[in-house]
């Protein structure tokens, strides 16, 4: 007769065989899958950056200035554009610092341009051009912000805004189009924001100009497949940069206030990591957001009016902490 206990054991036996000759195995095959897919994706993504040419705009502070460093890193020609010669000559510098350490860097270009004057624009592109041959990344990153009311806000700031953050980067877009679509080859990156995907209150023009730049570039990606060429739309959520500090207000002025959303954001290098693994793994669209900004972009698709009504509280709650 065979004991309750005997049983057990039998039974405890049976299921530890099974753990050590079908879960661990398993267990052991996926990690190995996961590790061989993460290593080819890496070796993947470090081909396609080594050498390559990839022009970075508003690569003097913030996001720009860590995509220059990542990239840089990756092996890339770098070629930094700005609006202040000395901040780009420093950069170089740091990273001309740093390439004594690693192997296959090259030494990074600049070019001194304002996204909102287009004819510098069209002339810097066509600086590239001749001093590189091609283009193969083009990281259309610079921007500004914009805090205000609507009723309050002339139409010179609106058009600075849209001037800076779209008109500026579909002139430089359009510019380096052409010889892309010649080669059949080319990858074109388009910093947005959460903001390109709802609007919150009194960031009008901003959110707008961001709204704008997801349109155009998810136009063109389908308009230049053809061709080879990719497009990667990113959408940060807050990251700890100049830009709320640096953002216009309704009569034109720097608002000059570090928000503490952006001070509490994601760090720059961690986004630059985002938009280099991006770029490597030629993704269509990535959101790099909080919890909370991806539930209200999911929000405003799925249930607009709950959305609105979130938005008309913030916009109400916000005007009694100004008093306005
Ligand atoms: N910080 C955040 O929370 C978020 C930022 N983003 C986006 O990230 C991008 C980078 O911004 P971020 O690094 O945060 O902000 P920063 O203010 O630190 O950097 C902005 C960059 O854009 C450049 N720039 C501004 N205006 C012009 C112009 N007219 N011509 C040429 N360059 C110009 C600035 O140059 P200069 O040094 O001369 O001023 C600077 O290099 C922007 O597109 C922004 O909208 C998206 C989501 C969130
Ligand atoms: C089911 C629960 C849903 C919860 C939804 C709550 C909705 C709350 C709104 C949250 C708004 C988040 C806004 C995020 C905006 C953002 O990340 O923008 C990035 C920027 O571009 C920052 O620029 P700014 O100049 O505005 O600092």
């Amino acid at each position: 007769m065979v004991t309750a206990a005997a049983r057990k054991t039998v039974q405890k036996g049976k299921l530890m065989d099974f753990t050590s000759t079908v879960i661990v195995p398993l267990l052991l095959g996926s990690l190995g899958i996961f590790a061989l897919f993460r290593l080819l994706q890496w070796a993947r993504t470090r081909a396609y950056l080594q050498g390559a040419v990839v022009v970075i705009t508003g690569a003097t502070s913030g996001l720009g200035k860590e995509c220059a460093k990542a990239f840089h890193a990756a092996g890339s020609k770098v070629v930094l554009c700005g609006r202040d010669s000395e901040k780009l000559k420093e950069l170089v510098q740091e990273l001309c610092a740093v390439k004594n350490h690693r192997k296959n860097t090259h030494e990074p270009h600049t070019v001194v341009f304002d996204l909102s004057d287009t004819k510098t624009v069209v002339n810097a592109a066509e600086e590239i051009l001749r001093a590189l041959g091609h283009v193969d990344i083009l990281i259309n990153n610079a921007g500004i912000s914009f805090r205000g009311t609507i009723v309050d806000t002339g139409l010179d700031v609106d058009k600075k805004v849209m001037e800076t953050n779209y008109f500026g980067p579909i002139a430089f877009t359009k510019a380096l189009l052409p010889s892309m679509i010649k080669r059949r080859q080319g990858h074109i990156v388009a910093i947005s924001s959460v903001q390109g995907k709802i609007s919150i209150p009194f960031r009008s023009a901003y959110a707008a100009s961001k709204h704008a730049t997801q349109a155009f570039f998810d136009c063109l990606r389908a308009e230049v497949e053809q061709y080879d060429i990719e497009v990667t739309v990113v959408s940060p959520g807050y990251i700890q940069t100049n830009l709320s500090l640096n953002a216009v207000t309704a009569d034109g002025s720097r608002y000059g206030v570090m928000d503490k959303t952006t001070a509490e954001g994601q760090t720059a290098a961690e986004v630059a990591q985002v938009v280099l693994n991006a770029v490597g793994q030629k993704k269509k669209e990535v959101l790099v957001a909080g919890l909370t900004p991806c539930l209200a972009v999911y929000l405003r698709n799925l249930c607009p009016r709950l959305f609105f009504t979130l938005m008309a509280s913030r916009a109400k709650k916000e005007r009694k902490v100004k008093g306005s």
